[in-house]
């Protein structure tokens, strides 16, 4: 039978029905009482209790982040890598008021960062312990003051109207009309933040993904060099050549210099924006797409195509957008981070992949990494 004209569609029937569902639950969710009630009501109770305290910790996630950072410049973590404290001995290292200190350090166990023992000495956390061994996150840590000023007003932010940024002024690439006419002096700070920081995900893609059956490296905006130094290490038949604008490029020969591998590695410095040295069977993008908009991300895929030998293979590696388990990472943290920066986004595997296939890349494949909060990896074929 043939639906009466004016009938709406069975899938706008179904969503009104979902919509109206979902208005009645957060009108619910909305009342006052609803929530007194639920949160007195056994059953409900739980689900209540860890709604409020999600809600507060979003409410509170700047405070526990200034704790961190003041945990860190004052360097208690390593301080308490030598044993348990009291109270009292701690204020005296880290020099501050008896009071002051206790406030820190209850603060800092509170999160998860140290632990009271039970004679009341405070010691390292397994998350405190965990920075230890992350030195680059502490980097990471301190850098983040410039994003808290950037994020200041997040609606001028959004709005766009709120000028220059401290991250825009950082990442000297980001705004600039000529990439490869910047200088040394704009690329030091970066290029060492990244290097601490490439140890995170260098190792993680090259597990995700051994090398041993490719010959020659393209590592494309690869930065200081560490993953093309983990890759050659790990890889002894391996050739790499990083391409990186010219003053890090430079920065990457002394570090090839350093590390002993002159003989198996080259470095061109240049913008990927104007073209790529060709030949290579084996390319890599690690956190590089994220960093720019639609068009000149998919014009960097294309020539990267082009820059292959046929059937050679792109590695594509960033924290991407709608990873599960780990949402906040890639939407809210890397989503304002690159708004800020002003340019690049986040992006899902899928669209990633949809926009290999459209650079004219063939067989898109995720491979699974270690962490990937961090990093994820896709890898893809040049047809
Ligand atoms: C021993 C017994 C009995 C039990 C142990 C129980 C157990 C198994 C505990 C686990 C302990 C453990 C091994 C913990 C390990 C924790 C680790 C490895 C934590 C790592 C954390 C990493 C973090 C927090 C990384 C942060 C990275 C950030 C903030 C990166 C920012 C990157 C930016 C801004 C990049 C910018 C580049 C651009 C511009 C976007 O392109
Ligand atoms: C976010 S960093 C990532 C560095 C490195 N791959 C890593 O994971 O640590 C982006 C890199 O791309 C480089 N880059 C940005 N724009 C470029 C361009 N137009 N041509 C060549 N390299 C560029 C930067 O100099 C920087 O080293």
């Amino acid at each position: 039978m043939k639906p009466a004209p004016h009938a709406l569609p069975a899938a706008a029937v179904a969503s009104s029905w979902r919509d109206r569902l979902l208005a009645w639950r957060h009108r619910l969710i909305a009342d006052p009482r609803f929530q007194l009630f639920a949160a007195a009501f056994p059953p409900t109770r739980p689900i209540a209790r860890r709604n409020a305290r999600a809600l507060f910790d979003l409410c509170a996630g700047f405070v526990y982040a200034q704790v961190l950072a003041a945990s860190l410049r004052l360097d208690l973590f390593r301080i308490l890598a030598d044993g348990p404290m009291t109270a009292a001995d701690l204020a005296r290292r880290l020099d501050l008021p008896p009071d002051r200190a206790l406030c820190l350090l209850r603060a800092a166990a509170s999160l998860g960062l140290l632990t009271v023992l039970k004679d009341g000495r405070f010691a390292l956390g397994d998350l405190g312990a965990a920075l230890i061994g992350n030195p680059s996150v502490a980097a990471m840590v301190a850098h983040h003051a410039m994003l808290y000023d950037d994020l200041r007003d997040p609606v001028a932010l959004l709005r766009g109207g709120s000028g220059p940024t401290r991250l825009s002024g950082y990442w000297a690439y980001a705004a600039a009309d000529d990439p490869a006419g910047v200088d040394e002096a704009a690329v030091a700070p970066y290029g060492a933040l990244m290097g601490a920081s490439q140890a995170l995900v260098a190792r993680d893609i090259l597990d995700a993904y051994p090398l041993a059956r490719h010959a020659h490296l393209l590592e494309i905006g690869g930065g200081e060099g560490a993953f093309a130094v983990e890759a050659a290490r790990s890889n002894p038949a391996l050739r790499v050549t990083l391409f990186d604008l010219p003053p890090v490029a430079a920065r990457a020969a002394r570090r090839f210099a350093q590390a002993g591998l002159a003989d198996r590695t080259a470095t061109i410095g240049g913008s990927f924006h104007d073209g790529l040295p060709r030949g290579a069977d084996l390319a890599s993008l690690v956190r590089v797409v994220h960093d720019h908009d639609d068009d000149p991300a998919l014009a960097l895929l294309t020539r990267v195509r082009a820059a292959l030998s046929p059937g050679g293979t792109l590695l594509l590696a960033e924290p991407m957008a709608g990873t599960p388990g780990a949402e906040p990472i890639g939407d809210a943290y890397f989503g304002f981070y690159l708004l800020a920066m002003g340019s690049g986004r986040p992006r899902t595997a899928d669209e990633l992949a949809g926009m290999l296939r459209k650079a004219g890349f063939t067989g898109v494949r995720e491979r699974r990494t270690r962490r990937p909060m961090l990093v994820r990896l896709l890898t893809a074929t040049a047809s």
